[in-house]
């Protein structure tokens, strides 16, 4: 008769299981929090206690760790010398083994968590299980997600429980593992003030595959998307699709941009990117204002963009996003009002396929976190460009003051400029940007383009700028487009020539002492 040991803190999907394997004709063998639900499934089941001759002890730390349950797993019966362990210590094999471990990623993601909390959601029978099962994937299945339950009862009942097949499972369940140690050990870092300070001298990176994607950045490039066990509410990996065609590669580059851009703002804001900068962003008193802001500031470039909102979606800005000639590849935001789903998703046809994302948290704090960046034989590894200097630590360098109205679109350009690649020059007026010039090898080529997205729409605008001035030629050209204020970090030798640039042209310049590159 075969046998199966289950143990698992998620009892999710159970109910399908374990009569799947009864009726399989398998015994059960669990774990006292286990053995007790199922048997309130009325499902009959061996308790390990009962196996082994030891109780679970020390508060749940030692229940399975036994040569007896341990034998069981990694014994390889037709080898003589396990045979003759096998028969000599009344070791039962087991085929299947099915553990999920102790939520230690959902323990400390929760505020206020104790470190003995968390200490004790720390498995050390259930890896240890899952590993042997692993190594012993010969003999024995190892089962670790309840998502896995109707793939293993499938390929039980269609005999295709075979080599293969166990395989890939003992690799998911070495995965699996790899990711919870490297929780545990990112949680101890974290416990150590310094760390947070320094990157760790070994990196390893556990995540999960979330799903294929069709292709990469072109059709001849495979790709994947991969998260976090325990996503953040504010992250990509938090958003849940409602509606559209499957996300691209491209796709979840341009919403991660969108999302980061738009979390800036408490105004109700929308931005509109293309190419993981942002050729629109307004904000406004009404979601709907600051999308026509938005969509208004380069509407040739918005055609076939990705929309990011920090509040709901309601009818009148859905209306809005549909007005004829628009075509939006995707949309992020905490929610989408139940009339503006319905208008989004019927008629014409890019409405069929407009993904929409929903992402509640969006504007949550983040915690500070690590920023990773491939390069060849290696991975660049900086914290994340969170938040900018504090407006207070601001400072006016002209003769002219802003004006009150100028320092709100200050500000406005200055978080937009932070998300648009360097160089970034930002042109804005009244919430609204009217020109990004961005990635350009040479600042001055950006305000250029900046100003010719303008048109003449920032005449008394103002002008932000990710990173200083190596020269006054940037100034003179934001004079020349009508700026009437500029905000940059500050910090170059020729600062002196950009002030009197200023002063000549009556500019109000502001330094914030913070460069926001974005290579
Ligand atoms: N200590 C042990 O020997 C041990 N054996 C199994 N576990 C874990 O105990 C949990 C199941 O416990 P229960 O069946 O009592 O609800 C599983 O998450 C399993 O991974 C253990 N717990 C912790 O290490």
């Amino acid at each position: 008769m075969p046998r199966a040991l289950i143990s698992v803190s998620d009892k999710t999907n159970l109910d399908r299981l374990a009569p799947a394997l009864v009726e399989l004709g398998f015994e059960l063998l669990s774990t006292g929090g286990t053995r007790r639900h199922l048997e309130s499934l009325g499902v009959e089941v061996i308790d390990v206690a009962s196996y082994t001759g030891f109780p679970e002890m020390m508060g749940g730390r030692v229940k399975t760790l036994h040569p007896l349950v341990h034998g069981a797993i990694l014994g390889r019966p037709d080898l003589p010398d396990d045979a003759t362990a096998i028969a000599e210590h009344g070791i039962v094999p087991l085929d299947l083994v099915v553990v999920n471990l102790y939520p230690f990623e959902q323990t400390v993601a929760k505020a206020d968590v104790s470190v003995d909390e968390a200490i004790e959601q720390i498995d050390i029978g259930g890896p240890s299980m899952i590993r042997s099962a692993a190594k012993n994937h010969r003999y024995v299945g190892v089962v670790t997600d309840p998502d896995q339950y109707a793939d293993v009862v499938g390929a039980l009942e269609t005999d295709t429980f075979d080599q293969a097949f166990r395989q890939r499972l003992a690799r998911a369940a070495f995965a699996r593992t790899a990711a919870y140690d490297k929780a545990i050990a990112t949680y101890l870092a974290s416990l150590e003030a310094n760390d947070t300070e320094s990157v760790e001298d070994r990196l390893e990176v556990g995540m999960q595959k979330r799903a294929d994607l069709r292709y990469g950045e072109n059709p001849h490039q495979s790709a994947a998307f991969y998260v976090e066990s325990d996503p953040e509410p504010a992250t990509l990996a938090a958003a849940e699709q409602l509606h559209g065609k499957e996300l691209s590669y491209n796709n979840l580059l341009d919403l991660d941009a969108a999302l980061n851009l738009i979390r800036e703002f408490d105004d109700p804001a929308s931005a509109v990117l293309k190419h993981t900068n942002p050729c629109g962003c307004g904000t406004a008193e009404s979601l709907k204002e600051a999308f026509t802001r938005a969509y208004a500031g380069d509407p040739v470039s918005a055609f076939g963009s990705i929309i990011g909102f920090n509040r709901a979606v309601d009818a009148e800005t859905a209306e809005a996003l549909c007005e004829p000639g628009r075509f939006v590849e995707a949309i992020i935001a905490p929610g989408f009002d139940a009339d503006a789903i319905e208008l989004l998703t019927t008629k014409p046809t890019w409405k069929k396929n407009v993904r929409l994302m929903k992402l509640p948290g969006l504007r949550e704090p983040r915690r500070g976190d690590r920023d990773y960046r491939r390069v060849t034989g290696g991975l660049l590894v900086q914290d994340r460009d969170e938040g900018t200097s504090p407006s207070s630590d601001w400072k006016v360098v002209t003769e002219r003051q802003p004006t009150d109205a100028e320092l709100t679109d200050l500000t406005f350009a200055w978080l937009v400029c932070k998300h648009v690649k360097s160089n970034a020059i930002v042109f804005a007026k009244d919430r609204m940007v009217t020109g990004v010039g961005a990635g350009q090898m040479s600042r001055l080529d950006s305000s250029m383009i900046a100003a010719r997205k303008s048109d003449g729409r920032c005449v008394d605008g103002v002008c932000a700028s990710d990173a200083f001035f190596p020269f006054r030629d940037g100034v003179d050209q934001a004079a020349e487009a009508g700026i009437r204020a500029i905000i940059q970090p500050g910090g170059s030798k020729r600062d002196d020539e950009a002030i009197a640039a200023c002063n000549e042209h009556g500019i109000a310049m502001l330094f914030t002492g913070r460069r926001h590159f974005r290579h």
